[in-house]
């Protein structure tokens, strides 16, 4: 539940370095890939090769792996509808924050609904958030 509307002292910062001036500092402007599937699709592996090649290309990415996630910042949720809502909707946030800093951000999780994909899609203007989705789960 939201706090901002009941409060009346929690304000917005801005800070002097813009994110222009980050994305000029790192020759890049940042976004959100998000890859959905399956457990099992390949998500990870994906998401892995993908920072491999960017970096190797000079460009600074990270990777939100949801396995990875539930070890710290999401280890109080589980695998309810609702957990799993709360779950992308907080990975979104953090994504939102990484490519307002200027990276590519890949963000690996099965995010199985289409109403929190589309929740994180909002927080971001359209070209900043591209959607890759696995389709197949053959691997295990
Ligand atoms: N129902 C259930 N029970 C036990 N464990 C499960 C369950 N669902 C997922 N997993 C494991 O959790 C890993 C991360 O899931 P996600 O955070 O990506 O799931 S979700 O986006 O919130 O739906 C997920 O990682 P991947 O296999 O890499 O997808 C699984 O290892
Ligand atoms: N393109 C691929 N071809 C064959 N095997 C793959 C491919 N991508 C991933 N795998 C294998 O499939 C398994 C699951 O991949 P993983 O990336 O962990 O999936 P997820 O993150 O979706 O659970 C791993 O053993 C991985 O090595």
């Amino acid at each position: 539940m939201s706090t901002v509307g009941n409060s009346t002292n929690i304000f917005w910062h801005e800070c002097p370095v813009t994110k222009l001036d980050r994305q000029k500092l790192l020759n890049q402007q940042g976004c959100v890939v998000w890859i959905t599937g399956l457990s099992g699709s390949g998500k990870s592996t994906l998401a892995c090769s993908l920072g491999r090649q960017l970096h190797s290309r000079g460009k600074l990415s990270y990777v939100l792996d949801g396995d990875n996630l539930r070890h710290g910042l999401n280890k109080n949720l589980g695998f309810t509808p609702e957990d799993r809502t709360e779950n992308i909707r907080r990975v979104g946030e953090v994504a939102k924050l990484f490519a307002d800093a200027g990276l590519i951000c890949i963000a690996s999780l099965i995010s199985p609904y289409r109403k929190d994909r589309d929740a994180c899609r909002a927080l971001l203007p359209d070209e900043k958030f591209i959607e890759a989705g696995l389709y197949i789960c053959c691997f295990n």
